[in-house]
């Protein structure tokens, strides 16, 4: 292999490893003389340990096989390497909601997903590091997609796979999961810059890029690369009357609304009393309760091989 040549790391999720394009796409790329190195993960874990074995394995790029799960454990593992080291990102969408993919414009099949990722340039992007802890222990997650907290990270976390997948992206709307369940708002004080607000909310969400849940757009003017996160904070309601006013403010996010407030920071921090309930949050896939969380943008930490003229780089703003 020469210096200029590269060398590209799959890293399958296993239940993905049998899939008949996606065997297809990478033998067409290996005839066609690009190096690939194959890994199937067998569990969760397992996609970040691969990943972080990147360099010593001579991969110049590593392409992350799978759903939003699977992105966000090979971006733990890639920030596991050094800046100056770590390789760039891509992504073959194979999840049942792959919501990075599908905000960024990428392919979602596996032949003209892998095609991209061998072609695009790869451009930096902002990396959201979260510090939360739980029992009085700390973790320390890595995310380039979006975290939800509260009553969002419930019905990510909670609505059955089946339902989900039966109503389907897009369909799988806020106004139906607010009636498929009932409302818990969580209690909280949110710092962020100079502000402190003590808070009732039904929902956060903290994005880097713009949608999660399969198709939930919670951050629509969020930027990867713009050192900031968007943040949005739904506040509780007490009537189902109150709840098309709430609905007609998810559509416009204002500033300062009665029901959101939609704006954006670098870095922000959430924590409870202990009479409240620790807060749910589902961080690009997984699902946790934490009593105190802290958000903070590392930015253009990680390059990523994303189409061009892609609308969520500030980099491809028109002025
Ligand atoms: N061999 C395997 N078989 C089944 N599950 C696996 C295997 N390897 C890893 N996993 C699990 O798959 C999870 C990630 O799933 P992934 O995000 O790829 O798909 P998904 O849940 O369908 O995606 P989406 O978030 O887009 O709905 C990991 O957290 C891990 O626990």
């Amino acid at each position: 292999m020469t210096d200029s040549q590269q060398c590209y790391l799959l890293i399958i999720n296993g239940k993905s490893a049998g899939n008949p394009a996606l065997r297809e796409a990478v033998e067409a790329q290996r005839k066609a003389g690009t190096p690939m190195i194959v890994r199937a993960t067998w569990e969760g874990g397992d996609a970040a340990e691969f990943a972080a074995q990147a360099v010593e394995l001579g991969a110049t790029s590593v392409i992350a096989c799978g759903g939003d799960g699977t992105v966000n454990e090979v971006v733990n593992g890639l920030m596991r390497i050094p800046h100056d080291q770590r390789p760039p990102l891509g992504v073959v969408p194979l999840g049942s909601a792959n919501d990075f993919a599908t905000s960024v414009g990428l392919p979602l099949e596996p032949e003209p997903a892998l095609a991209a990722a061998v072609s695009l340039t790869a451009v930096p992007i902002d990396v959201v590091r979260m510090t939360a802890e739980a029992d009085g222990e700390q973790a320390v997650r890595y995310y380039v997609n979006m975290t939800t907290g509260g009553f969002g990270a419930e019905i990510t976390s909670s609505t059955p796979k089946t339902l989900k997948r039966m109503l389907g992206g897009g369909a799988y709307s806020l106004m139906g999961a607010l009636k498929a369940w009932r409302h818990r708002s969580y209690r909280g004080t949110l710092h962020w810059g100079d502000h402190e607000q003590a808070a009732s909310l039904l929902l956060l969400a903290l994005g880097n890029g713009r949608q999660s849940g399969g198709g939930q757009v919670l951050a629509p003017r969020a930027k990867l690369d713009d050192g900031r996160l968007d943040v949005l904070l739904v506040k509780d309601f007490h009537s189902v009357t109150e709840l098309p006013a709430l609905l007609g403010e998810l559509q416009q996010f204002p500033a300062e609304g009665r029901y959101v407030r939609y704006f954006t920071a670098s870095q922000l921090t959430v924590t409870t009393q202990p009479d409240d309930e620790p807060w749910p949050l589902t961080l690009d896939g997984e699902a946790k309760r934490y009593e105190r969380f802290s958000v903070e943008v590392v930015p253009l930490a990680l390059k990523v091989l994303l189409p061009e003229g892609c609308a969520l780089l500030s980099a491809n703003d028109r002025h």
